[in-house]
């Protein structure tokens, strides 16, 4: 149900928030279990949106999937898979990108695979070529229909030598997900190398796949016949983490993290630093508190891993709205990922969008049309506004901007929110966040 969040801003957070499994791994880990040939169980899986959306997918692919009431841990039993209509698997058309990577996993198990059409965050056009060329090179057959597209594989899955024009994350784990039961040795150069995909390999592992991670983002995979399920325990998810911290950042506050991983955050860890932000790292989590005083502007450049993840960068804007002086930040991973600043400046930011490269990432996006660096002047008062929610990211840091602001501001669109954060009205309020929420 559609709500709308009216919060009174000026109070800083405080407090503990627990983070528990990655969204980036959870929803993917939860299809590696079509190609076990006996259930798997997953830990530490968070309440979000991607987690339901693929239970009823794996449901109406006749995956037996039980949820432990008391724990939330996932029981994927794959052994009865089977086939289901395009008019079942369009119910969750636009709900997620996970959908895509349905393909190796469901060719596998059931010799085909309908891919609705995808959702997720509208940061750009996030075509899926990537996917389909890989799929193609394993020998898979794509139609597209009107209602979507059809998968196949007449003449089996066969490994085959690959290189990614770019390192995507999904188009990586489409290859693992794919080549671990193909015939053959597959090679994928250019492979992207986040910590989720580091974990999705331990996940394929544990279910007997013979996976190398060599140097410069080459991964080599030993195709084997058959796979069996894992018991996994999914790792913490660093955006939620960073997101936190640029809240304490932002509201001049101190959240203790609760599951937030160091080894997963050093470019974050070191840009916070660099920013003004304290940090204290202990075996269960990490504090994060603004010390006083003013935020040191900055530059900085988003990347792929192990660079400074692109979805870090929304929260980390805001934070730098409150910076003495200019900060210039280049997103070089999606094209279009600064619509969210609309926003912050009714609120009385002064940030302006370039279309030109400001910064020295050699990036897909120079010479056209796309606006994908800001220059932030700062510190900026932020008043209150009327807020209608993007996407994730952008809408966490409006959250934490009118948190901070002067004044009431009124957000609706929420629920784009519960994507990536669990309980995040609940974690608000522990924190001391002051704020009413009102259905629609
Ligand atoms: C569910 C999930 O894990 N989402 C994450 C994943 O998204 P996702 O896997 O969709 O992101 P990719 O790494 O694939 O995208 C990176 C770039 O490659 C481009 N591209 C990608 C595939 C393709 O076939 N063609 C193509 O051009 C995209 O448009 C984008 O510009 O990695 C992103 C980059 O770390 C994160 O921001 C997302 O949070
Ligand atoms: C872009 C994101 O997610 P998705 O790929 O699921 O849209 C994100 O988590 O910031």
């Amino acid at each position: 149900m559609a709500s709308v969040l009216t919060i009174r801003g000026g109070k800083a957070l405080r407090g503990t928030v627990s983070v528990r499994g990655a969204k980036n791994l959870v929803p993917k880990a939860m299809v590696a279990a079509l190609l076990g040939d006996t259930p798997s169980t997953l830990r530490n899986v968070p309440e979000i949106k991607d987690v339901d959306v693929v239970t009823s997918l794996l449901r109406i692919h006749g995956v037996d999937v039980t949820k432990d009431p008391e724990t939330g841990d996932l029981y994927m039993d794959p052994t009865k898979a089977k086939s289901a209509t395009s008019a079942e698997i369009n119910t969750h058309a636009g709900d997620s990108r996970i959908p895509i990577l349905f393909c190796g996993p469901l060719i596998h198990a059931i010799g085909e695979a309908f891919i609705p059409d995808l959702g997720g965050c509208k940061i750009g056009d996030r075509p899926i070529d990537y996917h389909l060329q890989v799929l193609r090179q394993f020998g898979a057959v794509v139609d597209k229909t009107p209602d979507g597209i059809l998968i196949t594989a007449p003449n089996g899955l066969k490994g085959a030598k690959l290189e990614l024009p770019y390192p995507s994350v999904g188009a990586t784990e489409q290859v693992l997900l794919t080549a671990t039961r193909a015939e053959g040795i597959t090679e994928l150069k250019g492979a992207a190398v986040e910590p989720e995909i580091l974990d999705l390999i331990a996940v394929l592992q544990k279910m007997g796949a013979i996976i190398t991670v060599q140097t410069d983002r080459v991964i080599r995979i030993e195709g084997v016949p058959a796979l069996r399920g894992y018991n996994h325990r999914a790792l913490p998810d660093r955006n939620e983490s960073a997101s936190w911290a640029s809240a304490a950042l932002v509201t001049r506050g101190d959240i203790y993290v609760e599951g937030a991983d160091q080894q997963d955050l050093t470019a974050f860890l070191n840009t916070f630093r660099k920013v003004g932000g304290e940090f204290e790292v202990d075996d269960d989590g990490i504090r994060f508190y603004h010390p006083g005083g003013e935020l040191n502007p900055l530059v900085l450049e988003t990347d792929v891993h192990p660079g400074f993840m692109t979805d870090w960068q929304q929260p980390l804007v805001v934070a730098l709205t409150q910076a003495d002086g200019v900060s210039i930040v280049h997103e070089t991973v999606y094209e279009n990922r600064f619509g969210f600043t609309e926003a912050l400046r009714r609120m009385g930011a002064t940030i302006q969008v370039h279309r030109e490269c400001l910064g020295s990432i050699p990036c897909r996006f120079g010479q056209r049309n796309f606006l994908h660096s800001a220059v932030i002047s700062g510190p900026s008062k932020l008043s209150g506004a009327d807020i209608d929610v993007p996407d994730l990211r952008g809408g966490f840091s409006h959250l934490i901007a009118a948190l901070a602001a002067e004044g009431t501001s009124r957000v609706t669109g929420i629920e784009i929110i519960n994507r990536g954060y669990e309980r995040f009205e609940e974690k608000l309020r522990g924190l001391g966040a002051d704020f009413d929420v009102e259905a629609l």
